[in-house]
């Protein structure tokens, strides 16, 4: 067999292609790792919003699982959308033997403010799959409710990064600053060392699915045995062009552009 390098998403999916698994597959593609899929949950969602959602049984997400991983290639895993703790149970269930690079997007409410989660997942969240994550990737308002306190300033933020690496497990974890003002800086810990990784904050509406987005280019890179630090900040620089690159499709709260990493490096500049 060829020695090609693969990564698995577990998310929820977004048939406008901005978001979830549809994301996170063109990203892998994009860094050049093989990618996989199982599906938590299907939603009928757009740049406008969600429109309705239906979750797949825990023990389907499990047959999903089963049929991916005793076959392929699997070298990091990427849990998304996870809807409510009986899959999240049947996930952690499968992912502990594996012990591969996971990454955990706490991903609790889309861009558009609509619910992706019920409110036991959290814990269950924290319980089963954090303990197991090599890094989790929150935002500000998902920080905020791994932790149990909003994140004001600065110090919250440091003190959140902590809580979650040594009192829920996490080996590390990437606050991210999309909802900051000014520039747009994420603040990363492996619970030694922090360490902030920025960029230009961009004016643009453009933003559905960069979470997800950030989070799978962090995938690819673990997938292809890069450090920590190495992978967070190529997914950083995979998220600024894509975000920086828009894309000005749909009719709300559009995609980024998953080409741009790629067409910045290979052109030299974006044209
Ligand atoms: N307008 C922007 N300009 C530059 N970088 C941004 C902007 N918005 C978000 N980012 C960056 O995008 C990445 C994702 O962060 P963000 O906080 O938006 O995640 P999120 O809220 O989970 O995303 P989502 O929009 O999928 O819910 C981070 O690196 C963040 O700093
Ligand atoms: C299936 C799925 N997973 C995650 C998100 C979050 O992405 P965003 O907050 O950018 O809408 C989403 N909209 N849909």
């Amino acid at each position: 067999m060829r020695n090609v390098k693969g990564a698995l998403s577990i998310a929820g999916t977004d048939p406008s292609g901005g978001a979830g698994i549809q994301a996170d597959l063109k990203t892998f593609q994009e860094l050049e790792v093989y990618g996989m899929s199982v599906i938590t949950s299907v939603v009928a969602q757009n740049t406008l919003g969600v429109k309705g959602i239906r979750h797949l049984e825990a023990s389907f997400i499990k047959e999903q699982l089963e049929s991916v991983t005793n076959d392929m290639p699997v070298h990091a895993v990427k849990t998304g959308m996870i809807a409510n703790s009986e899959m999240i149970e049947a996930i952690a269930e499968h992912l502990r033997p594996l012990t591969l690079p996971l990454c955990v997007d706490p991903v609790m409410i889309a861009q558009s403010g609509d619910a992706l989660v019920d409110h036991k997942a959290l814990q269950a969240m924290r319980d089963e799959l954090l303990p197991l994550a090599t890094i989790v990737t929150p935002n500000i308002p998902e920080a905020a409710a791994l932790t149990g306190r909003s994140l004001e300033s600065e110090e919250d933020r440091y003190d959140a990064a902590k809580r979650i690496v040594h009192d829920f497990g996490s080996s590390s974890v990437v606050i991210k600053g999309g909802h900051l003002d000014g520039e747009a800086t994420d603040l990363f810990y492996d619970g030694d060392t922090f360490k902030t990784f920025t960029s230009p904050r961009f004016d643009t509406l453009h933003t559905h699915g960069t979470g997800c987005t950030y989070a799978a280019a962090i995938t690819a890179e673990l997938a292809k045995g890069k450090s920590l630090n190495e992978a967070v900040s190529v997914a950083k620089t995979f998220i600024s062009a894509a975000i920086e690159h828009t894309l000005e499709i749909g009719h709300g709260q559009g995609p980024t552009n998953h080409w741009a990493y790629q067409n910045t490096k290979r052109k030299g500049e974006y044209v």
